[in-house]
């Protein structure tokens, strides 16, 4: 399946989740691909797509993800529709994603990545140090709340989810007196300014990928795959094959608390990552350096030598 030169006639579909922040990120794509092609905006439509995720996570709240059938509840519908051809093309957070895609899907294509550290939000604290024993941090992010855990074992984690403002509004009716969001997240809805600052990804490592979108297409569709190439920046997707690697080695996915971040420094690849206890009793941390091109072998290298450490059942639950 091919297709042609997008026109008001012949729209580019792209289809996304119909959050306030994944509608950010389709309208971002969208017009990073009527500059590089000189088109007009009636020749991408935007197709808002729901997915099981949507309802399921928040209604049956106390259930875990995994129980409701992990992360590509989020995705399940998305790629359906691409690969169907209802859609041309899928936009995603790169945080959400599972390692591996469906047969006949490719997503090799990301845009330049925004601030990937973790926000504070808090009317409370101005900072991680700055909370007083006993309070109360909300959070679902298996990874936050174990890095919270260990950090600070005086605070108390509560489960928190939904979207942005979502979790905003629950800490403006003071279920949790702070809660981390994505610097990224934040950016792109324009509401930084919520936040007290960004944390510094030695006091909390980020999660892999975060902060990166990453465009979905279908394999062979030669059409759509030169339009998508110019919007493709190679240092994201360079530091995105460590840190994927590093998360496919674990086994990773949102039960287990995992945090990975690649940079480019001195034109190599220095990677660093962590894996917790879910509880925050234990955490390990292990760095390497690789050139540029072997961010898979780097990544999957530095999983080895955490699982090494970790050992078998290192992140089952201690009850
Ligand atoms: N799991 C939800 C999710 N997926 C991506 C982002 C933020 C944007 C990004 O990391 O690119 C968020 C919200 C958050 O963590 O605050």
């Amino acid at each position: 399946m091919s297709t042609k030169t997008p026109t008001p006639e012949h729209t580019l579909k792209i289809g996304t989740r119909g959050s306030p922040l994944a509608l950010a990120q389709a309208h971002e794509t969208r017009q990073r691909l009527m500059e590089a092609h000189d088109l007009p905006e009636a020749a991408i439509e935007i197709v808002v797509i729901k997915t099981t995720g949507d309802d399921r996570f928040l209604i049956e709240a106390d259930k875990p993800l995994k129980d409701l059938g992990g992360k590509g509840l989020f995705t399940r519908e998305i790629e359906a529709a691409l690969l169907e051809g209802g859609i041309d093309i899928a936009v995603h957070s790169m945080k959400d994603m599972p390692v591996a895609q469906p047969e006949g899907l490719l997503l090799d294509c990301y845009l330049p990545r925004e601030d990937v550290r973790d926000a504070f939000v808090s009317d409370k604290a101005t900072g991680i140090a700055d909370l007083a024993p006993g309070m109360v941090v909300g959070s679902s992010s298996l990874r936050r709340r174990a890095q919270m855990l260990h950090r600070r074992p005086d605070l108390k984690v509560v489960e928190f989810r939904g979207n942005v403002q979502t979790r905003l509004r629950k800490l403006g009716d003071g279920v949790a007196d702070c809660t981390f969001l994505a610097m990224a997240g934040l950016n792109r809805l324009g509401m930084a300014r919520v936040a007290q600052g960004p944390v510094d990804p030695e006091d909390m490592l980020p999660a892999v990928a975060q902060g990166a979108i990453g465009i979905e297409r279908r394999e062979g569709d030669t059409g759509v795959a030169a339009l998508l190439e110019p919007l493709h920046d190679r240092d994201t997707g360079l530091r995105l094959a460590a840190e994927r690697a590093f998360l496919a080695e674990l086994d990773g996915s949102c039960e287990t608390p995992i945090a990975g971040l690649a940079v480019i420094e001195g034109g190599t690849l220095w990677l660093r990552g962590e894996i917790l206890r879910p509880d925050g009793s234990e955490a390990l941390a292990e760095e390497a350096r690789a050139p540029l091109e072997d961010g898979a072998v780097l990544g999957a290298e530095l999983a080895r030598r955490l699982l090494e450490r970790g050992g078998p059942g290192f992140f089952d639950w201690r009850s």
